[in-house]
């Protein structure tokens, strides 16, 4: 199977009309990839809070429009990143401080169809930014491509084992992180995407931004790690289209000759022993 990272530069200087625009260009680029991730909020930078109000949009709006149409231009299942996610009336009264607002991830199929759409569950920044301007979403999400089942994180959900376990849960081998994450803290980045494919025996994809946007420059160095913990594939700091070629059956293998999974005691409804 092989997998297309877009480590997408955010800058404030492109408009994110254009922005859409460019990825959607790499997008079809990627034919003969599988599968296509793009970061976290790559349309307004994660960190750019004022924009996710003026820049929010419906779950069809202006960037599924052109992302569903590049998926099915590649013929690829595509991973779009996410979008502010404006959602009306008494739906988006449910986001309660976050205004209506959703840190929203979409996935469409090679045909260009929505299959999957994922709300960021651990929303970040404490007491502001995204924690108080986004609702939190509450759904663990997984897609079944025709070679994997995929379960989806959104960048701080990243330090979060739970979610991921949940993932595993539900059937997930490979696990896909979209994110926007800062500089500062890369070291934090390539420690828990190794550390959550070792203890979940899944690869991890993690895609995340280049550039800076808000004044945080952003780490780069999306990652991809097989079901052992090895790197399989790591970007720079730069933009970058990071091409990986890996093998869904190594999953089952792995969990089969190192049955850690199997020895779950805590969280798990029957316990083996
Ligand atoms: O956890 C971190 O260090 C970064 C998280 C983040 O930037 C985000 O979720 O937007």
């Amino acid at each position: 199977m092989r997998a297309s990272l877009l480590q997408i530069a955010v800058d404030e200087a492109e408009s994110v009309d254009a922005r859409r625009q460019r990825v959607a260009s790499l997008v079809r680029q990627q034919t003969g990839s599988d599968l296509v991730i793009l970061p976290e909020l790559w349309t307004t930078g994660a960190f750019a809070y004022e924009s996710f109000d003026t820049e929010a949009e419906p779950l069809e709006g202006p960037t599924y429009e052109v992302m569903a149409k590049a998926a099915s231009d590649a013929g690829v299942w595509l991973h779009a990143g996410s979008i502010p996610e404006r959602v009306t009336g008494t739906a988006g009264a449910a986001a309660g401080a976050g205004g209506g607002l959703y840190n929203t991830s979409l996935v469409f199929s090679p045909s260009g169809d929505l299959v999957a759409t994922y709300r960021k569950i651990h929303r970040f920044g404490f007491d502001k930014g995204e924690a108080v301007l986004m609702g939190a979403g509450s759904e663990l999400v997984t897609v079944r491509l025709p070679e994997t089942t995929v379960g989806l994180a959104t960048c701080y959900d990243l330090r979060f084992p739970e979610l991921f376990r949940g993932l595993v849960d539900a059937g997930a081998e490979t696990l896909v992180v979209s994110a926007g994450w800062p500089e500062r803290r890369r070291s934090h980045w390539t420690l828990l995407a190794r550390a959550r494919a070792v203890e979940d025996q899944a690869y991890v994809l993690a895609c995340g931004t280049a550039g800076v946007h808000a004044g945080v420059p952003q780490a780069g160095y999306s990652i991809v790690v097989d079901p052992w913990g090895e790197v399989l594939a790591e970007a720079g700091a730069g933009e970058e289209v990071l091409v990986v070629d890996f093998d869904p059956a190594r999953v089952g293998v792995t969990r089969e000759q190192f049955p850690a999974l199997k020895d779950r005691l805590l969280g798990v409804a029957a316990p083996r022993r």
